[in-house]
C-alpha cells in the first residue's frame, strides 16, 4: 500500500502521523511511505532520517493526496484536506465528529473511509488510541492552570503547591478517565488538594484506592459540582462520553459562585466541550476571561509538546496502521471489532452511532459497509 504522511496544518500543531521508527515498521511490512517535507523538523524528526528509514520525501500535501491509499495524520483534516480526499481513500486520524458539523459533511462528502483514533476501543473498555494523548493533556492541563494562575494571566494569584504555612490551591476535576487520573497525578505531586468527580463509582473506587486516601472522590452530581465551584481555584473539565457531544456540566450562570481568578481548563473541547461557556482555542492565545474567570481551551493540548505527544502516539497507532495497510481497511475491520469502531464515515455513509445521532445523520453500521 502507499502510505501518505502530510505535515499537520493546524495552528501550533508539530506532532506527525508516523515517526522515522513507525515508518521502518511499514516499510518492512512492504508498504512504500511518503512524507511531507519538514514534516517532522520541528520536533528533531529531520527528512533525513526519514529517508533513513526508507521513506520518499514529498514537497507538497497535494501530490500526498493525490497519491496515497491511506493518509496517516494527527489532528482533524482541515477544510482544504477534505477537499483533497477521495473515494476510497483511507484516513486515520483523530476526527471528534460530534462537535463538528462541516468536517462530517466533508467527509461524508469526499467518499473517503475515515477512522476515528478516538473511537477505537480495546478489551477493557478503553480508547487506546485516545489514551497516549490523554495522558499527555491530562498532566499539561496542571501546568495550563497553574500558569493561567499567575498574576501576569490574569489569574487570582495562587501557587497550586502553596508554601509551608500558607496552604495549597484546590483543583476539581471533572471526570475520572484518563484525562483526570493524569491531572489528579500531576496535582497531587505539586501539592495541592485534590478532588476528582465522576458518575462510575467502580471508577472512583479504583482512583481512592490508587491514591492511598491522598485525594478526593466525589460522585459527580450538579450539586457536587456546584459546591466544589465554590472552593476550587482550578477545575478540569475530563469527562467523555465517547463519540458523543460532551455534556454542559458548569453553565455560565454557575460562574457566579467561583473565586474571580480561577481557571476552568476543559479538555473536553476536542468533543465540543463540558463548560457552557468553552470556546475552543490555540495554542497561540489560549486563555480568554468569562465573568472574571480565565478559560484554557486548546483543542490540540498535546501539540505543545509534540516530540514526546508524537513518540506516544505512533506507539498505540501503528499496530492498527499496519493491519490497514497489510489487509487492506474491509478485511482489517471484518477481523478486529475494535478497530472496526474507528469507522466513522465510510463511502459517504456515517458510521458511528453517536455522530449520526449527534448530527441528523441516517446511521449505517460498520458490519454493513464492510459486507
Ligand atoms: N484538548 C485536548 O487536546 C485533548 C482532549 N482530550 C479529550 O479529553 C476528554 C476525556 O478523555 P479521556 O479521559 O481519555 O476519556 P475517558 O473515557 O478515559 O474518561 C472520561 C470519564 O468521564 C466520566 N464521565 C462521563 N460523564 C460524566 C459526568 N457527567 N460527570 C463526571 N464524569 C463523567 C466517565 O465515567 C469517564 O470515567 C475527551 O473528550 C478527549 O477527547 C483528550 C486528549 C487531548
Ligand atoms: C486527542 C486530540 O484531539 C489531540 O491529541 O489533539
Ligand atoms: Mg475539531
Amino acid at each position: 500500500m502507499l502510505i501518505g504522511v502530510p505535515k499537520e496544518i493546524k495552528n501550533h500543531e508539530y506532532r506527525v502521523g508516523l515517526t522515522p521508527a513507525g515508518t521502518k515498521e511499514l516499510i518492512r511490512n512492504g508498504h512504500q511511505v511518503m512524507v511531507q517535507q519538514n514534516a517532522g523538523t520541528a520536533i528533531g524528526f529531520a527528512d533525513d532520517q526519514y529517508v533513513a528509514a526508507g521513506a520518499q520525501i514529498i514537497p507538497t500535501a497535494a501530490e500526498i493526496f493525490a497519491k496515497a491509499d491511506m493518509i496517516i495524520k494527527v489532528k482533524e483534516p482541515q477544510p482544504v484536506e477534505c477537499q483533497m480526499l477521495r473515494p476510497g481513500q483511507i484516513l486515520y486520524t483523530y476526527l471528534h465528529l460530534a462537535p463538528d458539523p462541516e468536517q462530517t459533511k466533508a467527509l461524508v462528502a469526499s467518499g473517503c473511509i475515515a477512522i476515528a483514533y478516538e473511537t477505537v476501543t480495546d478489551d477493557r473498555g478503553g480508547l487506546p488510541l485516545l489514551a497516549p494523548m490523554s495522558e499527555v493533556a491530562g498532566r499539561m492541563s496542571i501546568q495550563a492552570a497553574a500558569r493561567a494562575l499567575e498574576k501576569s494571566a490574569g489569574g487570582s494569584g495562587v501557587l497550586l503547591g502553596g508554601v509551608p504555612g500558607v496552604a495549597p490551591g484546590k483543583v476539581t476535576v471533572i471526570g475520572g478517565g484518563v484525562v483526570g487520573l493524569h491531572a489528579a497525578r500531576m496535582a497531587a505531586g505539586l501539592g495541592a488538594e485534590v478532588t476528582i468527580l465522576d458518575r462510575s463509582l467502580p471508577r472512583l473506587k479504583e482512583i481512592d484506592s490508587d491514591f492511598g486516601g491522598r485525594i478526593k472522590t466525589l460522585f459527580s452530581t450538579q450539586d457536587a459540582i456546584e459546591r466544589e465551584l465554590k472552593e476550587a481555584d482550578a477545575v478540569i473539565g475530563a469527562v467523555l462520553i465517547p463519540g458523543a457531544a460532551a455534556p454542559k456540566l458548569v453553565t455560565r450562570d454557575m460562574l457566579k459562585l467561583m473565586k474571580p481568578g480561577s481557571v476552568l481548563v476543559d479538555v473536553a473541547i476536542d468533543q465540543g466541550g463540558c463548560f457552557e461557556t468553552s470556546k475552543a482555542t490555540t495554542h497561540q492565545e489560549p486563555t480568554y476571561v468569562v465573568d472574571g474567570i480565565i478559560h484554557y481551551c486548546v483543542a490540540n493540548m498535546p501539540g505543545g509538546v509534540a516530540r514526546t505527544s508524537t513518540q506516544a502516539l505512533t506507539n498505540a497507532t501503528l499496530g492498527y496502521a499496519v493491519a490497514l495497510a497489510n489487509k487492506g481497511w474491509k478485511q482489517a475491520l471484518r477481523d478486529d471489532k475494535h478497530l472496526r469502531n474507528g469507522l466513522n464515515v465510510a463511502e459517504g455513509k456515517v458510521t458511528y452511532e453517536a455522530v449520526a445521532r449527534d448530527l441528523g445523520y441516517a446511521y449505517v453500521a460498520a458490519e454493513s459497509v464492510i459486507a
